[in-house]
């Protein structure tokens, strides 16, 4: 990409995106849970990086819709890593807070399956999948139809809240 591309990128806001969601699903409203500091991933709903909304499903796990936007690029045209894992840090995080966790993220890890293919919305699915003293376990996974681009497992370790 030229330089003048990359400017031009980064300085032309895209168009609004539909992140609405499932009609069995509600929203979920992640600063009234923990506050306005979590901004890294869902802090610019209209900007070029990523846009976030968040919800629960009927069983009340957490699901977000996702936009990554260009300046989310990696290889040509696509994702990059370290902006799906920061998306899973935040995400797969909050879904332990939304459990009645108060955590924060030990360990992460990703597997990138497919590339992801940028300004497309994709499913953030999470799940709570274990509880063992201070040790709370959340998998999740990235998806678009039957399509994975990247699945997460996070260690959460309780603390206490200040
Ligand atoms: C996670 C953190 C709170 C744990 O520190 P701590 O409160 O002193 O707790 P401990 O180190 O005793 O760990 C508690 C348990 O979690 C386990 N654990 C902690 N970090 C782990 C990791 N990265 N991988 C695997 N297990 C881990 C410990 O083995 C221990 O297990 P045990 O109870 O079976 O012995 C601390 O390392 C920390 O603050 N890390 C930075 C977190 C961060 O910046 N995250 C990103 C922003 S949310
Ligand atoms: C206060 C909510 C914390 C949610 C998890 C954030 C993960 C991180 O900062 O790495």
């Amino acid at each position: 990409m030229t330089k003048a591309t990359a400017k031009k990128v980064c300085t032309t806001l895209c168009p609004p995106v539909d992140l609405s969601g499932e009609a069995s699903w509600t929203d979920f409203d992640a600063p009234a849970l923990v506050g306005e500091s979590l901004r890294f991933v869902s802090g610019e709903p209209d900007g070029n990086r990523f846009r976030v909304r968040y919800y629960r499903d009927g069983e009340q796990q957490l699901k977000a819709r996702i936009w990554f936007g260009p300046e989310t690029e990696g290889p040509p045209g696509h994702a990059h890593g370290g902006s799906m894992a920061a998306v899973f840090d935040e995400v797969l995080g909050l879904a332990a807070w939304a459990a009645g966790y108060s955590i924060v993220v030990g360990n992460l890890n990703v597997s990138f399956r497919n590339l992801l293919p940028l300004q497309q919305v994709v499913t953030l699915e999470s799940r709570v999948i274990s509880a063992e003293g201070r040790k709370i376990m959340v998998h999740g996974r990235i998806c678009s139809g039957e399509t994975v681009y990247a699945e997460g497992e996070c260690l959460c370790i309780t603390i206490v809240k200040k």
